[in-house]
């Protein structure tokens, strides 16, 4: 199936769930990726704040419990600049101010860009869907491409609220970063090994 199919299949899929059905997802996400071994190995962690228009998977509540339980990580937040189709990074914390973009995604109104992607342990990204291969379907501006390009360090894990595809994503590119892990409300996915 090609990438465009996929999206807008999803983003009819997501509209569809109940206000139940979303929560309970993202209630399921949250718990397994809070309790997840690889996490205290982070020191930096890189994620994104819902558009809820578009009921993407929400991390508030995972985020809450970071900043209470696990001071040892440093989150991570972007701003978008459709001009140049980059992000911009900043640390992310209680007292960070959020507003919301032209596309309902919260950003922060910080002021200093944290630049050391390098740095960058892990990347949460967000999904339409993915395929057993751990190809995945964003929105289509190539924003996540590019970002996870610049952190080669960085584990690339996907967050779904829909389990993997049956057939593979047909339109692959040679800009596309696969997942190396995609956490969904049933599974952890592991597409880490064998590293290609
Ligand atoms: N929460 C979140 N943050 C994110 C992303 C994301 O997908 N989710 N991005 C991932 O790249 C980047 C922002 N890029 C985005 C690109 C398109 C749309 C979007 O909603 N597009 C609508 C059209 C909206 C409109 O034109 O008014 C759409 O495609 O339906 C949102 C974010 C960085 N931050
Ligand atoms: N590093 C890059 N340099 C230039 N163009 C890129 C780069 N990465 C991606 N692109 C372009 O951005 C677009 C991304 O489209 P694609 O369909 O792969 O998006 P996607 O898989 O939904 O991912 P994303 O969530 O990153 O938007 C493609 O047209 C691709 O050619």
């Amino acid at each position: 199936m090609l990438k465009r199919e996929i999206r807008e299949f999803y983003k009819k899929k997501r509209q569809k769930l109940s206000e139940l059905e979303w929560l309970t997802k993202n209630r399921a996400i949250t718990d397994r990726l809070f309790h997840w071994n690889l996490l205290e190995k982070v020191s930096y962690l890189h994620l994104f704040l819902p558009i809820t228009r578009q009921k993407e998977p929400d991390l508030w509540s995972f985020i809450y419990q970071v900043w209470e339980e696990k001071p040892h990580i440093t989150l991570l937040v972007s701003r978008t600049h459709p001009e140049t189709n980059s992000l911009s990074h900043y640390i992310f914390t209680e007292d960070t101010e959020i507003h919301e973009n032209r596309w309902g995604v919260p950003e922060p109104l910080s002021t200093e860009t944290f630049e050391k992607l390098s740095e960058i342990d892990m990347v949460l990204i967000p999904l339409l869907a993915f395929d057993t291969q751990g190809y995945r379907v964003g929105y289509g501006k190539g924003f996540y491409d590019r970002f996870l390009s610049e952190c080669p360090k960085a584990l690339k894990v996907g967050i779904s609220l829909f389990e993997a595809l049956q057939e593979p994503i047909s339109d692959t590119n040679e800009y596309d970063v696969k997942l190396d892990f995609c956490i969904t409300p049933l599974q952890l996915y592991d597409f880490s090994f064998p590293k290609s």
